[in-house]
């Protein structure tokens, strides 16, 4: 059912916004999902309700990870039971859930873009409804906010933005905007001394002073907190205590009633309401089940994961190469860079979400003589894709481009998925993409890349590879590697993390089958493919990618050009659609990915 906030009282809005704590906190504790934003988000959320119609106006959540109040307040309280599993509620706002979620998010940054938008459909369509965002601190570090910002404050339409500042990114805030914002945050109410201002002028002054009061505003306007945005065109209102829920239903309705674009600037606190989450907690992000009498987190023994692999082999790395350099975009545990950062404080970086901004700025550390290893999900290297192209390929630059989170990510979702990169990279001029099977390959892998004057791509997936008996050897630029020989006419083809499922296939299949780990997608291993035309018909590609130009389309290509006819191809890359949320396994079954289900459509 809908909660209707609107007709409650401020006393009853209280008892809301601690039953909602309540459900977040008892269902995430045993679920999982992304924590402290959104018990952040809570009065915030309510203010919005409030205020405006979710069923009218555009509600836009930035990310969307802190989404959850405003899904208990539109009708999925029960559902929440579900949220991020296989068949349940998104973590992320999505319209076919709810026509009260606006968009689709998970990518940040695109909020004010998509008010932007949403404000001049309702113009052009005459209707009275008012855009309303919720946008982080940390997502206010990437440039396209300022594409938005600088068109929103020429064309000044009425788009309210609440900055949700909590002073935290998922680690610590990084750059000059997350400074200039908690400067402000420092600060007294603008609006507060604006207004003694005001009533002052009119009680002393007498008639006629509007003048003077002009001149006062244009003065202040120079000392306003939020001149940055006055300065665009948007005005500023804050900050505000983003807790005070009568604070912020006031604020909220004034900026409303101003009937043009202004951003309302909230402080919170991340984790608000949970005392162990409160504040600069990078772990609170996003979790796994937890005990809530303590927060201790349910432990699961697990083998360990390929980013803490790849993260000490970039350590060794580093410590031999004075010139290996490297960044993440405000990942800095995600992609394990943390520890490099520590170590070599000189030499890592978070550059905050700005992924356009790390491609590019590594391009010109390669064109100096350093060895860049850019530190980033699969998903999120989306965002730099022109700058890839750009200023590092056409220059034929080496940079290192470590994808983690290749290949399904699980309850995140199909925002999240790591499905694209090869196909997306694989026609680029210059570009070497090659994935470690386990472990020790991931190792040698960096090693290999560092020796390598031209781009390349190494990909790895979330979570850990699976352990495999053969041994690991280093690479060799284009070279495959036939990793069993059989005696049938079928031959596997892995790559990556999708060896071990070629493995794991063929140990439940009747026949005796070659494997091979494919190694390169570019420049791929054209003699030894053709080699194996001459033995084997039947050939499977077992990949975590996309069908569409990825590893199959890579080997349909050297067989048609080598006017190879003998070859039947079948690849279990992932098909032409968006992949849902749910734990990796059960997503996986769902696209017939399970070694069990494979042997039989084989
Ligand atoms: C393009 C992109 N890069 C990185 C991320 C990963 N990410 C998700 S939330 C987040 C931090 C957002 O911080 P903020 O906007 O302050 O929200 P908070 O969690 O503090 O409420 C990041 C970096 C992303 N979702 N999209
Ligand atoms: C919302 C967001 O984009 C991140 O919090 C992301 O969910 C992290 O993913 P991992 O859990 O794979 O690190
Ligand atoms: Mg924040």
């Amino acid at each position: 059912m809908n909660i209707d906030v609107k007709g409650k009282s401020q006393k009853e809005l209280k008892q809301l916004s601690q039953d909602i704590r309540d459900r977040i906190i008892d269902v995430v504790s045993r679920k999982g999902g992304h924590f402290s934003s959104t018990l952040g988000a809570v009065e915030l959320t309510i203010g919005m309700h409030y205020v405006f119609d979710a069923y009218s106006d555009p509600f836009i959540f930035d990310v969307s990870h802190q989404c959850y109040p405003h899904k208990l307040l539109t009708d999925r309280w029960d559902d929440f039971e579900t949220i991020r599993q296989f068949g349940g509620l998104s973590g992320f706002t999505k319209p076919n859930e709810s026509v009260a979620d606006y968009f689709v998010a998970g990518h940040s940054s695109t909020s004010i873009s998509l008010a932007v938008g949403a404000a001049k459909s309702i113009k052009l369509k005459n209707e009275s409804r008012v855009p309303v965002v919720m946008i982080g601190d940390g997502s206010m570090t990437a440039g396209m906010v300022y594409e938005a910002l600088n068109e929103l404050g020429d064309i000044k339409l009425p788009v309210v933005i609440i900055l949700n500042d909590n002073e935290m990114s998922i680690a610590k805030p990084i750059g000059a905007i997350s400074k200039y914002l908690s400067k402000i945050l420092a600060g007294k109410s603008y609006q507060r001394f604006k207004g003694k201002v005001d009533s002052f002028i009119k009680k002393n002054m007498p008639e006629g002073t509007t003048y003077i009061a002009k001149r006062m505003e244009e003065a202040m306007k120079l000392i306003t907190p939020g001149i940055l945005f006055e300065e665009m065109g948007v005005d500023y209102i804050g900050p505000i205590d983003g807790h005070d829920l009568e604070e912020v239903i006031d604020t909220l309705q004034i900026a409303k009633d101003m009937n043009k674009p202004v951003i309302v600037h909230a402080r919170t606190v991340k984790g608000k309401g949970y005392k162990v989450a409160e504040g600069q907690h990078e772990h609170w992000h996003g979790v796994g089940p937890f005990n809530v009498e303590d927060g201790a987190f349910v432990k699961k023994e697990a083998p360990k994961a390929a980013t803490a692999v790849f993260a000490d082999a970039l350590i060794n790395l580093a410590s031999k190469h004075e010139n290996v350099v490297g960044v993440t975009a405000a990942m800095p545990s995600g992609t394990g860079i943390n520890k490099l950062m520590d170590k070599f404080p000189d030499r890592f970086w978070d550059v905050a979400i700005a992924e356009q901004h790390a491609v590019t700025s590594m391009a010109a550390m390669a064109k100096e003589g350093f060895k860049p290893f850019i530190t980033i999900y699969s998903t999120f290297l989306q965002r730099g894709f022109d700058q890839i192209i750009h200023d590092v390929c056409l220059m034929d630059l080496p940079v290192v481009f470590a994808m983690d989170r290749a290949g399904i990510v699980g309850n995140d979702g199909e925002t999240h998925q790591g499905a694209f990169d090869i196909s997306y990279l694989r026609f680029i001029p210059n570009m070497i993409l090659f994935a470690p099977r386990d472990n020790k390959t991931l190792e040698l892998g960096l090693d290999f890349a560092y020796k390598l004057k031209s781009p390349s791509a190494i990909r790895y997936p979330r979570g850990a590879f699976s352990e495999l008996e053969y041994p690991s050897t280093a690479f060799e630029l284009g070279k495959a590697e036939i990793l069993k020989e059989g005696s049938s006419k079928k031959l596997f083809i892995g790559y990556g993390a999708g060896v071990s499922r070629a493995i794991n296939t063929e140990a439940l299949h009747s026949e005796d089958i070659t494997i091979l780990d494919l190694r390169f997608v570019k420049p791929i291993d054209k003699k030894t493919l053709v080699e194996l035309s001459s033995k084997y018909d039947d050939w499977y590609v077992f990949s975590d990618s996309q069908k569409q130009g990825g590893v199959g389309s890579a080997i349909l290509e050297v067989l048609n050009e080598e006017n190879v006819k003998n070859v039947n191809l079948k690849s279990f890359e992932y098909e032409d659609i968006f992949i849902d949320h749910g734990d990796t396994k059960k997503v996986e079954e769902s696209l017939g990915l399970l070694p069990e289900q494979l042997v039989k459509a084989i």
